[in-house]
C-alpha cells in the first residue's frame, strides 16, 4: 500500500514477541503531517506496542511500517517520542535536557542554545532553563519533554500517555498547550491515552483498538482540537451534545458493544 507523501503508515501489520501469542492483527494505519491521531483501547489492546512500531524499537512480524514509503528500521529522529515517565535528566538544566539531542546530532553549541530557548519559550518556561529538572512540577517536566521532543523539528510525535500522571486541571491546561505546539510544529500526531475525552478533543481521528490480538474496530474522525485553535471555548465545547455522544459511543466501541450513532 503506498502512503501519502509525508506520512507515517503501518501496512497490514501483525506483531508477536519471540514464541508467543500475536498482540497485534492486521493493523493498517496512515498518519500524516497536520493530522492528529489518537488511540484507545482496553489494557493490553496493544496500544504501546502499536506506538513502539510507529517509533521503530520494535520490528513487526508481518507487514510494513515505513515514513513516506520508505521502510522504517529503527527510530530515526523524524520520529521524536514523549513517554509518560519524562524521561529527563534530573540533576542536568533543564536548558540541558532541551539541547541534548541537538548535541548528539552534530548541531553546534550557539545553534542548539538558540533552538533550546526558543522552545522553551513555546512551552511557556523560558525563565526556568537554568533549574534543574528535579525542582520542576510534573506538569513542567512534561513540557520540557514536549520542548525537547519538538526542538529536532520531526516529522511526527509519538506520544504515550504523557499526560496520564497529570491532575485534571493541569492536565487540561497541556491539552490547550498540546494542540497549538501541534499546530505550530505541523507534525502528525501519534497520542496514545486512557482518556477518551482527551481523545476525543484532542484529535482529528480517534482509532480504537480491541484485545487479542489487538486489532481496529473503530475510526472516527472529528474536529473539537480545530475549533479550539479557531478561537472557541474548551469548557463549552465538551458540553456540546456531539462531544458528549461521541465520547459515549467510543466507550461503547472500546467495551465491545455496538455504536449507538446519531
Ligand atoms: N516486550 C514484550 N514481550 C512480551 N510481551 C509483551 C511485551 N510488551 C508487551 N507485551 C504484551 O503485549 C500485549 C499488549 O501490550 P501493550 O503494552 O502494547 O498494550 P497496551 O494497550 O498499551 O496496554 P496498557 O493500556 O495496559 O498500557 C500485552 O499482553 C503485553 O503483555
Amino acid at each position: 500500500m503506498a502512503s501519502r507523501a509525508g506520512s507515517l503508515a503501518l501496512s497490514h501489520v501483525s506483531l508477536h514477541y519471540g514464541a508467543g501469542l500475536a498482540v497485534l492483527h492486521d493493523v493498517s494505519l496512515t498518519l500524516a503531517r497536520g493530522e492528529f491521531i489518537s488511540v484507545i483501547g482496553r489494557s493490553g489492546s496493544g496500544k504501546t506496542s502499536l506506538l513502539n512500531l510507529a517509533g521503530g524499537f520494535v520490528a513487526p512480524s508481518s507487514g510494513q511500517v515505513s515514513v513516506d514509503d520508505r521502510p522504517v528500521t529503527g527510530p530515526g529522529p523524524d520520529r521524536a517520542v514523549v513517554f509518560q515517565d519524562d524521561a529527563l535528566y534530573p540533576w542536568r538544566s533543564v536548558r540541558e535536557n532541551v539541547a541534548l539531542p541537538l548535541k548528539l546530532r552534530g548541531m553546534a553549541p550557539a545553534a542548539r542554545a538558540e533552538r533550546a530557548r526558543a522552545w522553551l519559550a513555546e512551552v511557556g518556561l523560558q525563565d526556568h532553563g537554568d533549574k534543574p529538572i528535579w525542582q520542576l512540577s510534573g506538569g513542567q517536566r512534561q513540557r520540557v519533554g514536549l520542548a525537547r521532543a519538538l526542538a529536532s523539528e520531526p516529522e511526527f510525535l509519538l506520544m504515550d500517555e504523557p499526560l496520564g500522571a497529570l491532575d485534571a486541571m493541569t492536565r487540561d491546561q497541556m491539552h490547550e498547550l498540546l494542540l497549538r505546539l501541534w499546530q505550530d510544529s505541523h507534525a502528525g500526531a501519534l497520542l496514545i491515552t486512557h482518556s477518551v475525552e482527551e481523545a476525543v478533543f484532542l484529535s482529528t481521528s480517534v482509532i480504537v483498538l480491541a484485545p487479542a490480538p489487538g486489532h481496529i474496530v473503530h475510526r472516527e474522525d472529528f474536529d473539537f482540537g480545530r475549533r479550539f485553535l479557531c478561537g472557541e471555548d474548551p469548557r463549552a465545547l465538551k458540553s456540546e451534545p456531539a462531544f458528549i455522544a461521541a465520547r459515549e459511543r467510543l466507550l461503547a466501541a472500546i467495551h465491545g458493544k455496538e455504536p449507538v450513532h446519531g
